[in-house]
């Protein structure tokens, strides 16, 4: 994917000089140092290999990029954050495709949990699984009161398991007990729920989420970098490290667990159902 610079919004400046690529959307604003980055993969954000891939580059660019010390992830398409992983990724494919992508897989969560930017979620729509985990990389979240907008790892509900680091994830985020039953009843949290659960940290009236999020972000990046990052790394580098260790191995377990002939049923039927139920 090549990062495409778009004209600058009229009378904005150098500032509000969009760049991306086709998936992924970026709204700098230079004189804030905050990037806008918004996943445009209608009809609902799944994570192909494609959008994994234009979102792992255009995180990259930000890094390297000195100006910009704080990242908002929202949705560009509407009622959805991100529906996770692209299913058609993992069934009817062959194991060298799966590991290629669960190798994607890996790397935005590694680029994503350990980065030195602040990261914060703006979930603008549901938030299922692969979404979920999104947003967990992220330092804070914010969620859009709106009941239809569920939040949640729900891998057990299409007959799979979140592995390891998604669950260690959902662990430094809710605990031990909360992830238990959340992982193992696949629960998918309404608004209110995911508050009190601590699975986000806000949740606000629909059109204040990227508002509320760029003073959340004003906030944290009052905080002198440094010290910020090092205390970010302090607390992740231990998670991070069980999935360093064993990557390979991850992707072979991935690999292995997702062609089982049971599995590739589950993700199939799962499917179905979910054309179904638009007809
Ligand atoms: C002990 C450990 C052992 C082993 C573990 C190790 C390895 C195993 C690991 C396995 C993988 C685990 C991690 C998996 C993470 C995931 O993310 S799996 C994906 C889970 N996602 C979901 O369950 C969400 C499914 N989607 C929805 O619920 C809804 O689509 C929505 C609420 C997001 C949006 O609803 P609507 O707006 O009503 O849209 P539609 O449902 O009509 O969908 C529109 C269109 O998009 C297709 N689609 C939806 N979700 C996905 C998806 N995730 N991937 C691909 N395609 C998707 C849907 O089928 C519709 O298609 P069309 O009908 O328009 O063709």
């Amino acid at each position: 994917a090549t990062i495409r610079r778009t004209e600058p919004t009229a009378g904005s400046g150098d500032s509000a000089r969009r760049f991306g690529t086709q998936r992924v959307l970026v709204e700098p604003d230079a004189a804030s140092g905050v990037a806008v980055m918004k996943f445009k993969n209608p009809p609902v954000n799944s994570l192909s290999l494609e959008l994994l891939t234009e979102f792992i580059i255009s995180l990259e660019k930000l890094e390297n990029d000195k100006t910009f010390r704080g990242v908002i992830l929202t949705s560009d398409c509407p009622r959805v954050f991100s529906a996770g992983l692209d299913l058609t990724e993992m069934c009817g494919k062959n194991p060298a495709h799966y590991a290629e992508y669960w190798k994607a897989v890996q790397e935005l969560w590694l680029r994503l949990y350990l980065s030195n930017l602040v990261l914060i979620a703006a979930i603008n729509g549901a938030c299922p699984a692969g979404g979920c985990l999104i947003s967990l990389t992220c330092d804070y979240r914010i969620l859009a009161d709106n009941p239809k907008y569920l939040i949640g790892l729900n891998e057990t509900l299409l007959g799979i398991v979140a592995p390891f680091w998604f669950k260690d994830t959902l662990v430094n985020t809710i605990g031990h007990r909360a992830s238990e039953q959340a992982l193992q009843l696949g629960l998918l949290f309404l608004p209110a729920e995911a508050l009190q659960v601590g699975l986000v940290d806000q949740v606000v009236p629909e059109d204040q989420v990227l508002s509320t999020a760029l003073s959340v972000m004003a906030r944290w990046m009052a905080i002198p970098d440094h010290a910020r990052q090092l205390t970010k790394n302090m607390m992740r580098k231990t998670t991070v490290d069980r999935l360093v260790k064993q990557r390979d191995a991850d992707i072979q377990n991935f690999v292995s667990f997702i062609s089982r002939d049971s599995i590739q049923k589950s993700l199939q039927m799962y499917l179905e159902k979910l054309k179904q139920k638009k007809g």
